[in-house]
């Protein structure tokens, strides 16, 4: 076909397109679909696939280019398929469509978190496949379900299963956050998931009365401190110009519930609070100045942990660290900036690590403005391109690391 339209595009960002359609949205995602669009990758790139139902309903999708020496331990792409939730009122498009403008931008949910990695990992494969290239390390890429609700129907379940073991992930790359600016951030480890509900109870009665001792008031207690804390952390992070975000510990109040009527005093109320630890905190001082908020603030305060992370793990970021020495020779060589930080947010990455294996999260998007979860979250097709570029360059030399003492 030589006519003008659709048929000029990349054939790599086509590929993104169709999947960004497939409507993996929480919190109904339509998995089945997904899963049936990376068989079929499989079996045209002629790639082993491999499909590991987790729960009931939850598969996770492992594609694999074996390497020339079975001995060493295999380089694992991970990348979930489930997107956030959107708000459609606020888009300019349909952001199940993947609708492209003049100027390159696809917009879709996804187009950013992280339905671009994985079709980056794929096309580089096919790139260097097509090339008649192998190398020493095998590649798995795992396509996996859940993670924006937490992992726990995913990843969480998938490192504990043999198949995992029998990948013998020796390195893995997974998602990171665009950046901006020229530079590429990469991620080295990740604040700690604190999912807190404190819960008050007190007197209730009348909505007229000055009723003593209510869980309102003992709840708003617990609140301000909370708050409090917030603000020192957020000021910490304000005067210290060499601290980036994910070296503080965030919280924000995400949830309040309770009351039944204007005039009837609730026996009792709750707030949520979504907190990222730090991973230079003391996790046990910190859980005790946690309770100690809410014995303060008077009797019958409680809280509970809807998650509660306690492994974080650090991968480091020096040539001691044959797999951080051959990522960061490469984009040395392609004259890429690299930004090390630590994760703000909460990705699988922390599954990974946690059994041992060391992971950096990269998304491969420079000038790129950060609209993970947001509205209009959309990416450039030529910034998508070029990750397709550094994972081809990424790949030989991650799968061509010699053999380490951790390989036998
Ligand atoms: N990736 C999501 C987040 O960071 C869900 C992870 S579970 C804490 O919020
Ligand atoms: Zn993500
Ligand atoms: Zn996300």
């Amino acid at each position: 076909m030589t006519s003008k339209g659709p048929e000029e595009e990349h054939p790599s960002v086509t590929l993104f397109r169709q999947y960004l359609r497939i409507r993996t949205v929480q919190p109904k995602p339509d998995y089945g679909a997904a899963v049936a669009f990376f068989e079929e990758r499989a079996r045209q790139l002629g790639l082993g696939c491999q499909k590991v139902e987790v729960a009931p309903g939850y598969v996770v999708t492992v594609l694999t280019w074996p390497g020339t020496n079975p001995a060493l331990s295999s380089i694992l792409l991970n990348s979930h398929t489930d997107v956030v939730p959107v708000f459609k009122e606020h888009w300019s498009h349909d952001p199940f469509e993947a609708f492209k403008d003049s100027e390159g931008y696809i917009y879709a949910r996804g187009a950013q978190d992280m339905k671009c990695v994985s079709i980056q990992y794929l096309e580089a494969v096919r790139r260097l496949k097509v090339e008649g290239h192998r190398f020493p390390r095998t590649i798995h890429m795992t396509f996996v379900p859940d993670e924006e609700v937490g992992g726990h129907q995913g990843m969480e379940l998938f490192v504990q299963r043999p198949e995992f073991q029998a990948l013998r992930a020796g390195f893995a790359l997974d998602e990171g956050i665009a950046n901006p600016t020229d530079a590429f951030t990469v991620f080295y480890s990740e604040r700690s998931p604190w999912w807190v509900r404190v819960t008050s109870t007190g007197r209730p009665g009348h909505g007229s009365l000055f009723i003593e001792d209510t869980a309102a008031e003992k709840l708003h207690k617990v609140v301000s401190s909370i708050l409090a804390f917030r603000e020192k952390e957020w000021q910490r992070l304000q005067s210290n110009p060499h601290l980036k975000e994910g070296a503080v510990t965030s919280v924000n109040l995400t949830k309040l519930e309770g009351g039944v009527a204007y005039n009837v005093v609730p026996a009792t109320m709750s707030a949520s609070f979504d907190f990222r630890v730090a991973p230079d905190v003391d996790f046990k001082a910190f859980e005790e100045q946690l309770q100690s908020w809410c014995q303060a603030a008077g009797e019958g305060v409680t809280l509970e942990f809807a998650q509660k992370w306690m492994h974080p793990q650090v991968t480091p970021t020096d040539d001691s660290n044959p797999w951080w020495a051959a990522f960061s020779q490469v984009c040395k060589d392609m004259n890429l900036s690299l930004e090390p930080e630590i994760m703000p947010a909460s990705t699988d990455s922390r599954f990974i690590r946690a059994v041992g294996v060391p992971a950096l999260g990269f998304s491969p998007l420079n000038r790129t403005p950060v609209l993970l979860h947001d509205h209009d979250e959309r990416l450039h097709e030529a910034v998508f391109l070029r990750g397709v570029d550094i994972y081809t360059r990424l790949l030989p030399a991650l799968a061509s690391v010699p053999a380490l003492p951790s390989d036998s």
